[in-house]
């Protein structure tokens, strides 16, 4: 079977937003080629692990490709998928651009190979995909066995690793955690892999669910995470000590009253999906609920702040 290939040219901010779309839409698979990934200096940060290939980057913004199985696609895909990234609130589309293309089978199944490789997402997470053998490069390595797919969160995106590195810093073994936004439940496998129990992972997608679940069972801690469909913090009533919240800033913005009264006294909010712009503005509100900055960080444009509701 053939495949149709299609190419959305996006700027930054607009990217987070386009892997939801395209699941909405049906998408067999979404490959996104960021521009700033050739000079996100990994090499230096972690020891080599992989060269990429400047061939498969765009100069700029980020190039995302998507595919659809010929017996799948059609034409009216595409006038939804403007429709919807036209009916996108608060995010600023200064590029769009989108082209299609015709694959062959194979060629759609090997480009994942040559694009995810295993890479250190943080000091001691490695990310390792099914096609590829790793060996530990220390006993303190954590390995989190992940393929690239349906739901957001390889570790390869700003916002998951600098989340990845917030809790390798801050995370204790038994402490209990709620993880908003699960995507493809990396950071609760990382959580897990910590010793934090219980956890409970949510998606407000019921397909990042199914995959969060899978990787879940990849890395053998199913039985230790509970998964559901949640919207935000709606219906918790179970304090945490520590909620995570990889989502964007103004979904974040949403759930910060509702995260402090959910967090144990000396809790921790590791949230992300920040853009810059919208830094001043959720520290703003996390300092008024209560909240204080115990650290930002910042990368390729985005943040992520770990607060603490102080006892
Ligand atoms: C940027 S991804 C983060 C995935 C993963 N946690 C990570 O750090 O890589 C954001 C996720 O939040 C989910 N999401 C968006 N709005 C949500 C809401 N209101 N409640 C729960 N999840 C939501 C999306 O479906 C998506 O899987």
């Amino acid at each position: 079977m053939n495949y149709k290939e299609i190419t959305l040219m996006v700027n930054h901010e607009l990217e987070p937003f386009i892997a939801d779309i395209l699941n909405e839409v049906g998408a067999n698979g979404v490959v996104i080629e960021d521009s700033l990934e050739l000079v996100k200096g990994r090499i230096e940060t972690y020891g080599e692990i992989y060269e990429l290939n400047p061939d498969d980057y765009p100069e700029s913004d980020v190039r995302v490709k998507v595919y659809f199985s010929e017996l799948d696609y059609s034409d009216a895909i595409i006038d939804v998928i403007k429709e919807k990234i036209n009916g996108l609130q608060d995010v600023e589309v200064s590029r769009l651009e989108i082209s299609t293309d015709e694959v062959q089978e194979e060629d759609w199944a090997n480009e994942w190979k040559n694009h995810f490789h295993a890479f250190k997402a943080s000091e001691s997470f490695v990310v390792v995909p099914s096609w590829e053998n790793y060996e530990k490069q220390n006993d303190d390595e954590f390995i989190i066995k992940l393929d690239p797919g349906m739901a957001f969160g390889t570790g390869d995106h700003a916002t998951t690793s600098m989340c990845l590195k917030l809790i390798e810093k801050y995370v204790q073994p038994n402490q209990s955690v709620i993880d908003v936004g699960t995507g493809s439940g990396i950071l609760s496998i990382a959580a897990h892999q910590l010793g934090a129990a219980p956890i409970k992972a949510l998606d407000l997608d019921s397909v990042a669910v199914r995959v969060a679940v899978d990787n879940f069972e990849k890395n053998d801690c199913a039985d230790a995470i509970q998964a559901e469909p949640g919207n935000l913090l709606k219906g918790e009533s179970e304090k945490r000590d520590v909620i995570f919240a990889n989502i964007l800033a103004h979904i974040v913005d949403l759930m910060i009253d509702d995260s402090y009264a959910l967090l144990n006294d000396n809790g921790l909010l590791i949230t992300s999906g920040i853009i810059l712009e919208k830094e001043e503005m959720i520290v703003e509100h996390l300092e008024r609920v209560g909240y204080k900055i115990e650290e930002i960080t910042r990368e390729n444009g985005w943040i992520a702040i770990a607060a603490r509701k102080e006892a």
